[in-house]
């Protein structure tokens, strides 16, 4: 189905309701330049990290479409379980994984409050944004504390730069990008205010020093596009 949550006058900030749901996946690949290789960049990683027995978390997991695609190439016996608060996602994650035969876990839960198990991976795509910053080092935190030495977190984030003229080129030319996908300039305008104080992005520094001080031993980035990022961080 095609986005067009932003057409029409919005009256709420952002939300990850039915309406959002209901036209993700589409949502995504138009609005993340080099959505489908940051996904392919993080399914490499993410393989290469689980053994027979591996236990795979994947933070706000939406639609599922990551960790389908991981299930349907990985050769050993590991526990794929993708969580997300929001029902209307799942419920599409559910449908998604029953077409697709693919055994995944999937739990609605709230991932700072989870109860993780020791973990040999983590990936969190675009999710870590919409967690407040406090929070978000508490959470970070918590993955790394949850991995098991050498484990492996992968985060892909919309990332800023404090140079002010690039900041604002960067955002022009993903607003460029946008256009490109066929969004208006008042669609793209409606959604920037939406997300005010919702999606509050880190620089890729300020993202490395944050997995650094939540202990991991390194971190660095593997895909950047302007002002989308993946990182990896090893424990
Ligand atoms: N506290 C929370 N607990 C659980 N889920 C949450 C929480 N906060 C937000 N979410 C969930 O995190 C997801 C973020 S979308 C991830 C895209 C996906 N990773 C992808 O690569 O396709 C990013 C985006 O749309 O920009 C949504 O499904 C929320 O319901
Ligand atoms: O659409 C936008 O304007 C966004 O910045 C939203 C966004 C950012 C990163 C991942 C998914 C959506």
């Amino acid at each position: 189905m095609n986005d067009k949550v932003f057409a029409k006058p919005i009256k709420k900030q952002f939300e990850f309701d039915e309406e959002v749901a209901a036209v993700f996946d589409d949502m995504l690949q138009r609005s993340v330049p080099f959505y489908k290789e940051s996904q392919k960049i993080t399914e490499f990683f993410a393989l290469k990290q689980l053994q027979e027995g591996g236990v795979a978390y994947d933070l706000g997991c939406s639609t599922a479409t990551l960790l389908i695609n991981i299930s349907r190439k990985l050769k050993t016996g590991a526990t794929l379980v993708g969580l997300d608060n929001s029902e209307a996602m799942l419920e599409q994650a559910r449908k998604k994984c029953e077409a697709f035969k693919a055994d995944i876990e999937l739990e609605n839960a709230d991932i700072l409050e989870y109860d993780y198990k020791e973990a040999d991976l983590f990936i969190s795509n675009y999710t870590l944004q919409f967690i407040r910053p406090l929070i978000r080092e508490e959470l970070v935190k918590k993955i790394s504390s949850s991995l098991k030495k050498g484990g492996v977190f992968i985060f892909s984030e919309k990332v800023i730069s404090h140079h002010s003229k690039l900041n604002k080129d960067l955002i022009e030319c993903y607003y460029a990008f946008k256009k490109e996908q066929g969004y208006s300039e008042y669609e793209i305008m409606q959604k920037r205010e939406a997300l005010e104080n919702v999606l509050v992005p880190y620089s890729e520094d300020e993202n490395i020093k944050m997995a650094k001080n939540c202990g991991f031993s390194h971190c660095e980035v593997v895909f950047r596009w302007a002002n989308f990022a993946t990182f990896i961080a090893i424990k």
